[in-house]
Parts: structure tokens; sequence; C-alpha cells
């Protein structure tokens, strides 16, 4: 039980640069703040965003302008981050639906991105299922019993909704501080995820991971089973308390050969990616170093692929086609250098027109960059960014054939 987490919203209520307020008793205990959840007449409609460029680029649609944003622009780059975090450990703050719904609300007003996304982390379900972990500033989640044996499988709790709870409220809270931009809900996949579990903490080679993997590959399947269920568990959370897209982050899958991420990855994934189907929302599938397994990637379930700078937008897309031809031209995005960031106004320009332009030869583009902005970045930078993505980046003409289409024919 932390119930440390409800005491400490009583407390930030009071803090006047908190913009998000909850409107319901927030000192209640978790149990009862889902029996007020489950309440159908208290779950808001979803909002109507059909015109929003994110969403339509997301469905390989022709938006009015490119739509931007990008992964980790909630955080440490934005002072008014750092001022509202002061003395709150990560995890709290994740679970703190006030909190929450600032931190992931800052980037919006100050850059004017065309989405949202949930302020959380990866390891935000393990914890609240009870598993004994930390985030530590500087190095990242570190897990105090790494999962390496059968048994340590065995052992680890599921997820129930109400350990969750704080984030559905968070979720309502921006959804109705949001206006019409949209709200990205995500998980870390099954394999980055174990990485973390199986590891301890981050890891350069992946070592036990793998070990484990080519090892023990009947416990392994189990490990990533079990994590793929409380993933799964967790989207779908996030989805009925009104999310409009997700992300399955699988930052480190680029460990990985094709050959191995078919096998030991894929099918995990693929449970995750499927099983939010039916729910009809944009699913965006990313990872780093992915260049070799981005068709693999797109056939776990995603409608739009991530791509990391290394890969430029037009082959990743030339791949994707040749790798599934029946299927409609692919929606993919991406891709700055987050270090382009820090090499002044010419360079940026330079690169952003470049992208802009792979990107129409596409079947669609969501304006990112090829990995999440560093703590060092300057804010300034990030909002010129937008500026330019939202004054060069003009829907494709309608006359003009995308590679990706030409391929197709
Ligand atoms: C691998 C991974 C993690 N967490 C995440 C991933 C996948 C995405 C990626 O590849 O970057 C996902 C994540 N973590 C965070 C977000 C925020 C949403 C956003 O704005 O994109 C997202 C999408 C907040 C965070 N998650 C973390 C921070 C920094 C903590 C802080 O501000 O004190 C933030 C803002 C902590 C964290 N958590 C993790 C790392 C590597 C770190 C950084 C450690 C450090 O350098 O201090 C694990």
């Amino acid at each position: 039980m932390r119930w440390y987490v409800t005491s400490r919203i009583t407390r930030l209520s009071a803090v006047p640069h908190i913009r998000c307020r909850s409107r319901r008793t927030t000192t209640t205990p978790h149990g009862k703040m889902l029996g007020e959840m489950t309440n159908a007449a208290l779950v808001p409609a979803r909002r109507d965003l059909s015109d929003a460029p994110f969403l339509i680029a997301a469905q390989g649609g022709r938006p009015s302008r490119t739509p931007v944003w990008f992964m980790r622009q909630a955080g440490r780059s934005l002072p008014e981050y750092r001022k509202v975090r002061a003395g709150i450990p990560m995890l709290e703050a994740c679970l703190n639906p006030e909190l929450v719904c600032e931190v992931t609300l800052q980037p919006v007003r100050r850059h004017g991105v065309d989405a949202a996304i949930l302020f959380s982390d990866i390891v935000v379900p393990l914890f609240a299922a009870g598993v004994d972990l930390d985030i530590v500033p500087g190095t990242g989640p570190v897990i105090a019993q790494p999962v390496r044996t059968a048994a340590d499988v065995a052992a680890l709790p599921s997820l129930r909704d109400e350990q969750v709870a704080p984030v559905a409220e968070a979720i309502r809270l921006i959804t109705a501080e949001a206006g019409d931009t949209p709200l990205i809900g995500f998980a870390g996949a099954p394999f980055t995820v174990a990485s973390y579990l199986v590891e301890g903490g981050p890891s350069r080679n992946h070592e036990r991971t793998k070990a484990l993997m080519h090892g023990e590959p009947a416990t392994w399947h189990a490990l990533l089973d079990r994590l793929a269920d409380i993933t799964l568990g967790f989207l779908r959370l996030q989805i009925d308390a009104g999310v409009d897209a997700v992300q399955l982050f699988d930052s480190w899958a680029g460990a990985l050969s094709e050959r191995d991420y078919r096998e030991f990855v894929l099918p995990h994934s693929a449970k995750v990616l499927g099983g939010l189907a039916d729910a009809g929302l944009p699913r965006f599938h990313f990872g780093v170093g992915t260049g070799e397994l981005l068709p693999a990637m797109r056939e776990a379930g995603a409608d739009v692929v991530g791509v990391d700078w290394r890969t430029p937008l037009d082959v990743a897309a030339r791949r994707l086609v040749a790798a599934a031809p029946e299927r409609p031209a692919p929606v993919v995005q991406g891709n700055l250098d987050p270090a382009v960031l820090f090499a002044g106004a010419p360079a940026i320009e330079r690169e952003v027109d470049r992208i802009l332009a792979e990107g129409r030869r596409t079947g669609g583009h969501v304006f990112n960059l090829g990995h999440g902005v560093l703590p060092d970045t300057d804010p300034d930078a990030i909002t010129r960014v937008v500026e330019l993505v939202h004054e060069r980046g003009v829907p494709s003409d309608e006359s003009e054939e995308t590679d990706a289409e030409a391929e197709t024919r």
C-alpha cells in the first residue's frame, strides 16, 4: 500500500503553480477511487478530435500541417518541470494525478506541439504492482531483486487496475484540460521492460537478458508473456480513461538481430498491440537502432512505425513497403537526431527541411526526434523546431505520388 501518494496530492493542491486540479476527493484511498471510476456516469465522453493533424497523419490521412511532438518532451529540459518536480521522487510524481497532468501539459503550452504524451515511465506498472524498484536520477530504473529464474518469473505480481488508478485519474484531468490536443498513452514493450528486470538496471550489452533468452527459452517466454499481460492491461486502462493514441516503447529492441527479435520478442509485442486492435486508436511502435527490424515491428501490429535518426524516413518507408506491399503506404514517425538541437539554428533548419522532404516520400509523417529530448537541450531550440515544421511541413501535394505509393502500384 502506498498511501503516501494520495497524501502528497493533498499537499500539492495547495501549491500555486500546479494548474491541474482534481475535482474528485483526492484523499480517497485507491480502492474507493476505483469504485468511483468504474461508474460510467463519471467517465467523460471521448473528445471529438477528428480535425487533429496528429491523428489524421497517424491514420494515413492528409493533415492540414505536419504534426510534431517529441519523445521526452516533458522533462528536465524545461525549467517549469524542474520547479514542480523539485524534491518529489520520480515514481511518486508518476502516481500523482495533478502533478502528472501539469507536467504533461507543460510542453504543449510552451512549444505548441500537436500531441501531449502522458508523463509516466515504463516501470510504473511494475512499481504499482509491487515490484521493488526505483528510478535513480542520472541512471534510470534499478530493480532490487533482478528476475533471472523460473521461480523469479512465477513470483512476479500481476497488475490490478486499482493499483494504477492515479494514472487513469491523471488522464481524465489531462483530457479535460487539453482542449483539442490529443493525448498519447504509452507503455514499455515486454523486451525493453524485461531487459531492466533481468539486468537489474540499465545495460549496454544486455548480456544477462540474452543469456536467459537463448539459454532458457521457456523461462524467457514465460517472462515476456507475463509482461505482455501487464502491459496490455496498463494500456487498456489508459485507453478506457481517454488517451487518443498509444505508443509502445521497445527502446532497446535494436540490440537484437531480426531473427532473435522474431523468435523471442515479436509474438509478445504482437499480443500487446493485437490486443488493442479493437480500440481503433493509432498504435505507434518505436525502438532505437531498429533499422533492420522496422518491417518486423510493423508486423507486430503497429499503425505508425517510429524511426531513429540512423535510417532516413524514405528509406524506412521503402523497407516497410517491400516487406508488406499489400498493406497501405506506411506512416512513419521521426527522426531528427536529438543532438542536432545543440548545433545552432542553421543546422537545425537544414535538418528539419531534409526530414520534411524525406517524410513527403512516405505514406504519412509525424515529425519527432529519433529518440528522447536530452536533458540539457535548450527549450527554445525545441520551440523553433515546432515553428519550422508548422511553417514548412505543408501537406504533400495531392498530385505528387510518394515513393511508397509508387512501390505499391
Ligand atoms: C527506456 C525508457 C525509460 N523510460 C521510458 C523509456 C522508453 C523511452 C526511451 O527510450 O527514452 C519512457 C518514458 N519516461 C518518461 C517519459 C515521459 C513522457 C515524455 O515526455 O516522452 C517516457 C515516454 C519520463 C522520464 N523517465 C525518467 C525521467 C527523468 C527523471 C527525472 O526527471 O528526474 C523522465 C522525465 C527516468 C528514466 N526512465 C528510464 C530512463 C532511461 C530514465 C532516465 C534516467 C536519467 O537520465 O535520469 C527508462
